[in-house]
């Protein structure tokens, strides 16, 4: 993944074809106009999970950019997406994230935020990602290590509980 700063990305539009179920109770899905970040996360046609997201003001650190920890937190959320592909019988939480930051992200514009197909390897779960912003400039990149969680943890049976809201995709395309 490139670390050059002022970098376009090629892009091209993805068919979305499914969005990952979604939860109230979760800071990453919570939607609310001042609490949570609120990212739903469409899943497309050759295994990406990708969202378009509208940065909130309410989530800035230095005056009229985005906080860096709620970067980190875009990103939490919409690589671990790519766990719910592979196990969707299974939670995965996060045990390691490497963030760059490359460009600084203005809060009250729309950037896409983009996970690319994961690497399994037993309970481990390796995905990477980037963030664009509205003229393509790639701003962010990560990289994360999720581990499924065990058969015998009650998280999984919570989280399949908790994880109602599915509802259909707000957009058919999405390009990155
Ligand atoms: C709608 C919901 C959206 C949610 C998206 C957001 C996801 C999150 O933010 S999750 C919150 C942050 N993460 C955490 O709190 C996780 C803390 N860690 C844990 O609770 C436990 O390590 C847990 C449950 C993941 C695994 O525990 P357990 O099942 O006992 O397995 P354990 O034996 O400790 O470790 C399993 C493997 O993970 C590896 N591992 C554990 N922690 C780490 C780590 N920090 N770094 C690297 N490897 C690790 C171990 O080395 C082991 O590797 P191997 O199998 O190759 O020997």
């Amino acid at each position: 993944m490139s670390a050059e700063r002022n970098v376009k990305a090629e892009t091209k539009e993805h068919t979305v074809t499914g969005q990952i179920p979604w939860s109230e109770t979760c800071f990453g899905c919570n939607g609310g106009p001042n609490e949570g970040v609120g990212l739903r996360l469409a899943v497309t046609d050759d295994g990406y999970v990708a969202c378009r997201y509208f940065t909130k003001e309410c989530h800035q650190g230095f005056p009229g950019f985005v906080h860096g920890g709620i970067i980190a937190s875009y990103f939490d959320e919409v690589l671990w997406g790519q766990t719910v592909i592979l196990a969707p019988e299974a939670s995965a939480m996060t045990v390691e994230m490497n963030i760059r930051y490359l460009s600084a992200v203005k809060t009250g514009q729309e950037i896409r935020v983009i996970a690319k197909p994961a690497k399994v390897e037993g309970r481990h779960i390796y995905v990477e990602g980037f963030l664009l912003l509205p003229d393509d400039t790639v701003a962010v990149t990560a990289k994360a290590h999720y581990i499924t969680v065990k058969k015998s943890n009650t998280l999984t049976e919570h989280e399949n509980e908790r994880m109602k809201h599915g509802e259909e995709p707000a957009y058919r395309t999405i390009r990155f």
